[in-house]
């Protein structure tokens, strides 16, 4: 089947004691209220790692480098009338201090508990796949 394929980048945060960032995604945007990986869609030209750093940045106004970011696995699933595909990366390391500057709230979260939140469909396979990871 064809489909228009779109790539979405995002980050596993994860602190000293193994937890990981989520953010809610804000009213008025798509899937609003739901728990998600910061990140986003890549820009033309750009890298993902580029385009993840840049997210972080804009997001949660943290630095980090593309060498601190770990390719962990990926999510493809439908959505809408078109296909995404989430490659979602590991990053333990950055600068600065998280703030929710585009997401409605932000939590650090055990891998276990992100099973009880609601999460966008595509993500949820990701839980299973980090909490091996971790
Ligand atoms: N950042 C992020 N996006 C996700 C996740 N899971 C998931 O399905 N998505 C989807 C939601 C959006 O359709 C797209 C990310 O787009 P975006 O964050 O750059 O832009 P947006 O919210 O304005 O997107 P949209 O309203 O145009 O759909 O990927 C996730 O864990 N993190």
């Amino acid at each position: 089947m064809n489909a228009t394929i779109f790539t979405v980048v995002a980050a596993a945060l994860v602190d000293r004691d193994g937890r990981i960032l989520v953010q809610k995604r804000p009213e008025g945007s798509s899937m609003a209220g739901l728990w998600e990986f910061p990140g986003g869609k890549l820009e033309p030209g750009e890298t993902p790692e580029a385009a993840l750093v840049r997210e972080l940045k804009e997001e949660l106004g943290i630095e980090t480098d593309k060498s601190c970011l770990a390719p962990a696995t990926f999510a493809s699933d439908a959505l809408g009338n078109k296909h995404l595909v989430l490659l979602l990366y590991i990053c333990r390391k950055w600068q600065g201090t998280v703030e929710p500057l585009h997401a409605a709230a932000v939590k650090w979260v055990y891998p276990r508990d992100l099973y009880a939140l609601e999460m966008p469909p595509a993500d949820r396979p990701l839980i299973g796949l980090l909490e091996a990871l971790l």
